[in-house]
């Protein structure tokens, strides 16, 4: 009774992007064995064909899923983006086509945080060039320039998950924190927010970048607040690329107006690592860089592959949809005694007295209904008590009603 319309060998699962093995392991066990497995992202065309021809695909950041992507790939039916960020997915195309969209929203967080922390001891004793001077033979034993994180002013823009890890963490260390966001947010500790984000620019001595990327957050960081930073003052940004204006913050460090920095994500990143990476930066003895690995450990990948794995396989068995970040979100039960249809449509007036037209003119007993809408997205799960016959019938009167944009059938 829990299999899937169609056997689950049947369902494709295309995973990209060296995902950790917890994630196969979570589909095998699951039952799936049509697993295609990638080390890298693929380049634009050829994503678009091995999308094209999956049900299930798993990804990272560097993947970015288009909106023509999902207009071509009629098979797909979830998508896991196995890290933080969503940003390189087409989420409102994702939607228009039935597709939920997952991803593990705290699962690297400790890793991105304690990452943030030891950058800014390192930036703060100026490390970076220290180290510089002994790879070249030197020796640059000084105390000149170099301080205790102790008692300075961590300023952290985006106080969100990440963004309030870090300050819990500075704060053991006896930093003062402050913190911008756009929402009104819960101080943690002695936190305290800023009125403005100049204004914590002007007290930082540290700063550092937790935002999505969002129109608000492109170039949030460029010329004029960059010049806003106080004098010796360091930059961290382990958020997105784009939130920093890079050939601006080349210029104050190469005026020494900032002191250093610490940047693990840039506006364009290789696709894989035997790829080529460019950027202003490259070669700056006071600027830590870093292959956008904040989430890259052992803990957050093992633990980031069972999540979205699970999230994936519970669609995919049972059409629970918690979690997902462009979708009707909706906890199902299991449906042991009953099969399941799944009824994806446009959210528009009627649908759902449409759809009890249609079971209660073939006389079948409905077990449970759950309705969830979202945006222009309609979610409507229901339980029968009917044979497979009559539930396949169900389902092709289902996909027969203007402005469905997907059916399933669930045993
Ligand atoms: N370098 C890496 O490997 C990783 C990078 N990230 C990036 O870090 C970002 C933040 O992650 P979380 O803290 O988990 O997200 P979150 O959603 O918990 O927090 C983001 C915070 O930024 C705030 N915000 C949004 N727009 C803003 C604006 N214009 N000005 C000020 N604040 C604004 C939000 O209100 C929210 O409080 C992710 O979206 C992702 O892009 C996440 C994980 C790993
Ligand atoms: O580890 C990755 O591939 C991406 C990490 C990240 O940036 C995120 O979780 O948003």
């Amino acid at each position: 009774m829990t299999t899937t319309s169609f056997p689950k060998e049947d369902i494709k699962v295309l995973l990209l992007e060296g995902l950790a093995p917890t994630a196969v392991e979570t589909f095998r066990a699951a039952g799936y064995s049509n697993i295609e497995y990638h080390e890298k992202s693929l380049p634009p065309a050829e994503l678009a064909a091995a999308v094209a021809d999956a049900h299930i695909v798993g990804i990272r950041s560097r993947s970015h899923l288009t909106a023509d992507i999902f207009q071509n790939s009629r098979r797909l039916m979830a998508v896991g983006c196995f890290c933080i960020g969503t940003n390189q997915v087409a989420l409102d195309a994702a939607q228009a086509r039935g597709i939920p969209v997952f991803n593990a929203p705290y699962s690297n967080t400790r890793s991105v945080a304690e990452l943030v922390i030891a950058e800014a001891v390192m930036l703060m004793r100026r490390i970076p060039e220290k180290n510089m001077v002994c790879h070249r033979g030197g020796w640059a034993k000084s105390a000149a320039g170099s301080y205790e994180v102790r008692d300075k002013v961590l300023g952290i823009v985006g106080y969100g998950h990440i963004g309030t890890q870090v300050g819990v963490l500075a704060e053991s260390m006896g930093m003062r924190v402050i913190y911008y966001d756009i929402e009104t947010q819960l101080a943690l500790g002695n936190a305290r927010a800023t009125a403005s984000l100049d204004d914590l620019l002007a007290r930082a001595d540290i700063v550092t970048l937790h935002v999505p990327e969002t129109p608000s957050t492109r170039m949030m960081i460029a010329e004029p607040q960059l010049a806003a930073m106080k004098q010796d003052a360091v930059l961290i940004n382990a958020s997105r690329g784009t939130v920093v204006d890079i050939d601006a913050l080349a210029g104050h460090l190469r005026s020494k107006h900032l002191a250093g920095a610490a940047i693990d994500v840039f506006p364009v990143e290789p696709t894989g690592n035997s790829d080529p990476f460019e950027s202003p930066l490259v070669g700056m003895d006071n600027v830590i860089l870093t292959p956008h690995i904040g989430g890259s450990t052992g803990e957050a990948q093992q633990n980031i592959g069972l999540e979205v794995a699970a999230k994936l396989v519970r669609y995919s068995d049972n059409g629970s949809t918690l979690s997902a970040v462009n979708f009707p979100e909706v906890s199902l039960p299991e449906h042991m005694d009953s099969r399941r249809l799944l009824h994806i449509h446009e959210n528009v007036p009627g649908m759902l007295s449409r759809i009890n037209e249609l079971f209660s003119a073939g006389e079948v007993n409905v077990d449970a209904q759950f309705l969830q809408t979202r945006g222009k997205v309609g979610y409507v799960v229901i339980d029968v008590s009917a044979s497979e016959a009559q539930a396949r019938q169900l389902k092709d009167g289902l996909a027969a009603i203007p402005g469905t944009l997907k059916t399933r059938l669930l045993y």
